[in-house]
């Protein structure tokens, strides 16, 4: 199969879908990889290294769409790459579909075969190709929140840890998924008091297990959830409801009692945020203010640490792109039913249940597109 990776264009993104190991994966089965020049470069990943593992280089994106049975990428496509789609050509990348009504009528207008990371699930449960970038926005959640609780960035000029004699402060993350668990154990490291809301007991337990009475549990609802904001100088929202709209949990009611100078990090953006005040933001400009809150929901957070993301991607996602370029996807989906969830949209067709019922599709299962 020829798979091609263009260079990410969205603001201030630096990963990109391949790394030359990856390449190399593919190469040495056969297929042809087409690279465009200078995709890595900024983050230390040269043409050189690329062509050393058997990459082609080519200048343009548009040649890239215009030849690969395959686009590997990071970040849902750019208007301007959804209209380079042909119909039956697979896009394999985050898409995020569920808030985004303009990208998936432009994905089903595309014809294409459009696998979500997002979606696919793992054998061990979970979702093991959003994990790694999870866990990167959940550590660099508390430093966004740290450094924009500086004064010079708008914030309150609070340092999170205290100094003795005087009170450290209130971390409440909402949400105890990956994104959580791993805001969790930088905000217990900062010194702060923690509290973690979810709705799953399980997750809560499993966080108690580990940080005993360092950390406070809450059952998440409503009430919890207006209790802990109003006392916190940092929220980070991690929530999840698997390919969905992200649920509004805290409003612009609860927004308006915060302490002014308080900041929230919406993770959960890419799905559309958790708090009712949110709209996505780029690294170029991070944060906006509602009602004296800062507001921090940049919507590719892993991409200001490429290098890192990049790497940690591609461990979870070559082997599916493997199986999609060796076996063509029909049969790579039938045979992997995790795989399988990862469809999202299919030759004009929303085939992922929870993306039809948000934007108001007729919802066509995957199988009905296999075989
Ligand atoms: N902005 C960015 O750059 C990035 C955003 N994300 C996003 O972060 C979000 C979280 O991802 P993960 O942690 O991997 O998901 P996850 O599935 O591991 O965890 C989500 C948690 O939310 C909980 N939850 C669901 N409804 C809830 C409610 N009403 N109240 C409290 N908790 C509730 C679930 O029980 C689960 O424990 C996703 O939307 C993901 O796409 C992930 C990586 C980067
Ligand atoms: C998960 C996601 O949207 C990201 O890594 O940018
Ligand atoms: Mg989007």
């Amino acid at each position: 199969m020829i798979v091609g990776v263009p260079k990410e264009i969205k603001n201030n993104e630096y990963r990109v879908g391949l790394t030359p190991p990856s390449v190399r994966e593919l190469t040495q089965r056969g297929h042809q990889v087409l690279v465009q020049k200078n995709a890595g470069g900024e983050i230390g990943l040269s043409d050189e290294q690329y062509a050393a593992a058997g990459a082609t280089m080519v200048d343009t994106a548009k040649e890239i769409f215009a030849r690969a049975e395959m686009i590997v990428k990071v970040k849902e496509p750019q208007p301007g790459e959804c209209a380079m789609l042909g119909e039956g050509q697979i896009l394999y990348t985050y898409l995020h579909l569920a808030p985004d009504p303009e990208q998936t009528a432009a994905l089903v207008k595309s014809g294409a075969v459009c696998i979500a990371y997002e979606t696919i699930t793992g054998a061990g449960g979970g979702l093991p190709l959003l994990a790694p970038m999870s866990e990167v926005a959940g550590r660099m959640a508390i430093q966004a929140g740290a450094a924009h609780l500086e004064k010079s960035k708008g914030g309150m000029g609070l340092l999170l840890g205290g100094v003795p004699g005087v009170a450290a402060g209130h971390i409440v993350i909402i949400g105890a998924g990956v994104v959580g668990a791993n805001a969790m154990q930088m905000a217990v490291g900062t010194g702060a008091r923690v509290t973690v809301l979810d709705k799953n007991v399980d997750r809560l337990r499993h966080l108690d297990l580990i940080y005993g009475n360092r950390i406070s549990t809450q059952y998440s609802n409503a009430h919890s959830i207006e209790e802990a904001v109003l006392s916190a100088d940092l929220v980070i929202g991690g929530v999840l409801v698997p390919g969905a709209a992200a649920p509004k949990l805290v409003t612009r009611d609860m927004i308006s009692r915060m302490k002014k100078g308080a900041v929230v990090v919406d993770v959960a953006i890419d799905q559309g945020g958790c708090f009712e005040t949110s709209h996505p933001t780029t690294h170029a400009d991070p944060t906006f203010v509602v009602d004296g809150v800062i507001h921090y929901c940049v919507a590719n957070m892993p991409g200001a640490v490429a290098r890192t993301s990049t790497f940690a991607l591609n461990n979870a996602t070559i082997g599916h792109a493997v199986a999609l370029a060796t076996k063509g996807w029909q049969k790579a989906l039938m045979d992997d039913p995790h795989l399988k969830n990862g469809l999202n949209v299919c030759k004009g067709k929303v085939t992922y249940a929870a993306v039809a019922q948000a934007l108001g599709y007729d919802y066509a299962p995957a199988d009905s597109m296999l075989g």
